[in-house]
């Protein structure tokens, strides 16, 4: 029989008049109740989805993929979709026009002991605890007479950072200085001391504390595969991830209980007054129940984690970008050293009183802001509903990645967006405090980073007086329009190696 007659026999028709019924209805409620396609995905794989296509930089691979694909992409981590999102135009239907749906954070099973169980405010689930801790932060930890407050102590960091290198530059003319290893030290001793008290880089606690950190920022910017494919999560207690974790988990809940416990046996001080350090201040927001709701000890412990985490490595990444960047452009330090050392004149030290007229200075930081934004894809959001943007259909529980790296080197936003030059923010309002979708390495809306203002006073003071004290060198005479920009891998991105250069006293 020839393929051609079986539709004479009789019996198929009905057959295949019911196949046809069927198919016009599937394809009929298919396409009415999903008349909103999905964003453009990349081809993926059975069981990984497309995590083969993301190399060691995540925010570069994402770029190369939304070249072919689109501002917004649909990619799937194992089994999690993951919206990525890379214009400004999209981040803001995200993160304004959309903030409330878009203002959850996805959870990671793995994480969830060293973070207390999302008692932080960084990974919290978006509610009302979420609104009462964020609202201690802002009112109470970060504020900016809280910010004002600390200013001795960035000072006094700054200062001792410079003498440091007086004293070393004056033991050998040419000898080579370790910048990013000073910066941690300024970030980390400045937020010791405005958050717990004192500085623990001392002989006792230096060791443990920071080495500590170190091994929480590297856990929270590993990917365990487990969170994206469960049945894989096995893999975590074999390569011992898991094992690290609640060991790194233990040590660091250890460190702060000690804290807390050395704060109640001096007696903490009391009331709002301007000497108290961020443990003062939430036990005494315990003590007298100030916020209206009950916080416990986790709490505390959650919120001070936070302050490291959020705080030292994203901090200290700005003035170790910002001083590459100088250093590979000789006419950019050279103009910002003529406005800090014309302000400053004679003085012994800068103090933050001059740093309000520095404008080139400011500048200079958006646009390091701008090129290297320190954590290149934000903090991951999550969706809670369905929703439509730009014409695509996301749904509820899909997780959403700003490739803030890629906005900021937009050629539609910025002219020669690939070169260093602040003086493009030197007439322009545009700002990074999340209200200008084309500059948001803080992102923007409910979820903002509250530590701005903290992170820019010790930024500014830090690069105005490095760049006022001293002219800077490569070592063995090489040219500053050589050094390497190669980025470390992680959540926060700094330079895979340390900066190092050579400081020359220059008599103020
Ligand atoms: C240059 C330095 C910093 C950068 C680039 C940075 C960046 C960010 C980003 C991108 C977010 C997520 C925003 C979003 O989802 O829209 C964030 C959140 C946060 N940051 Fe920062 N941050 C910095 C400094 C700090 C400092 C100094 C602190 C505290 C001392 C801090 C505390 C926090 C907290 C608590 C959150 C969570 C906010 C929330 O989920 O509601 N950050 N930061």
């Amino acid at each position: 029989m020839d393929k051609t007659s079986l539709f004479l026999i009789p019996s198929t028709i009905p057959l295949l008049a019911i196949f046809l019924i069927l198919l016009y209805k599937w394809y009929n409620s298919a396409t009415t109740t999903n008349k909103t396609p999905s964003p453009p995905s990349p081809s993926k794989l059975p069981i990984i989805g497309n995590f083969h296509q993301l190399g060691f930089h995540t925010h570069r691979s994402l770029y190369t993929l939304s070249q072919r694909h689109g501002p917004l992409m649909l990619l799937h981590f194992g089994r999690v979709p993951v919206l990525i999102v890379s214009s400004s135009e999209a981040a803001r239907e995200i993160m304004k026009t959309h903030d409330l749906t878009f203002s959850d954070r996805p959870k990671s099973p793995s994480l969830e002991k060293l973070l207390y169980n999302y008692n932080d405010v960084v990974f919290a689930p978006y509610g009302e605890y979420w609104r009462q801790v964020k609202s201690i932060c802002v009112l109470h930890l970060l504020s900016n007479k809280r910010v004002r407050s600390f200013r001795s102590v960035r000072e006094e960091e700054t200062t001792s950072m410079i003498s440091h290198i007086e004293q070393s530059s004056s033991s050998s003319s040419s000898s080579v200085l370790n910048l990013s290893e000073m910066f941690v030290r300024l970030t980390n001793d400045v937020i010791c001391r405005v958050a717990l008290g004192r500085k623990y880089s001392g002989r006792d606690g230096e060791r443990n504390f920071k080495q500590l950190l170190g091994e929480v920022g590297e856990l929270v910017g590993t990917i365990d595969l487990g969170d994206y494919i469960p049945w894989l999560s096995w893999l975590s207690h074999v390569n011992g991830f898991k094992a690290k974790l609640d060991k790194v988990a233990k040590q660091l809940d250890d460190f702060i209980d000690g804290v807390i416990q050395e704060h109640m046996n001096y007696n903490s001080k009391s009331g709002d007054d301007e000497q108290k350090d961020f443990v003062d201040v939430l036990l005494w927001i315990q003590k007298g129940n100030l916020t209206g709701f009950p916080i416990d000890t986790v709490t505390i412990k959650a919120l001070i984690l936070d302050m490291f985490v959020g705080g030292t490595d994203t901090t200290y990444t700005v003035l170790e970008w910002a001083m590459t960047e100088l250093l590979r452009h000789p006419r950019v330090l050279g103009k910002l050293q003529t406005e800090v050392r014309g302000i400053v004149g004679n003085g012994a030290h800068i103090t933050e009183d001059d740093l309000v007229e520095m404008h080139y200075l400011k500048a200079v930081i958006k646009e390091t802001l701008r090129l290297h934004p320190p954590a290149p894809l934000l903090v991951p959001r999550v969706s809670t509903q369905d929703v439509e943007i730009s014409g695509y259909s996301i749904r509820a529980k899909t997780q959403v990645l700003i490739n803030a790296w890629q906005i900021g080197r937009d050629p539609k936003l910025y002219d020669k967006p690939e070169e260093f030059e602040p003086e493009r923010f030197l007439n322009s309002g545009i700002d990074y405090k999340g209200t200008d979708f084309q500059l948001i390495p803080f992102g923007a809306g409910r979820r903002v980073c509250p530590g701005i203002q903290f992170a820019i006073a010790v930024n500014e003071i830090a690069l105005a007086s490095i760049v006022y004290k001293f002219d800077w060198k490569m070592p063995g005479g090489a040219s500053g329009e050589d050094l390497d920009t190669v980025e470390s891998t992680g959540l926060t991105i700094h330079r895979k190696y340390p900066l190092e250069a050579v400081a020359i006293p220059h008599s103020c």
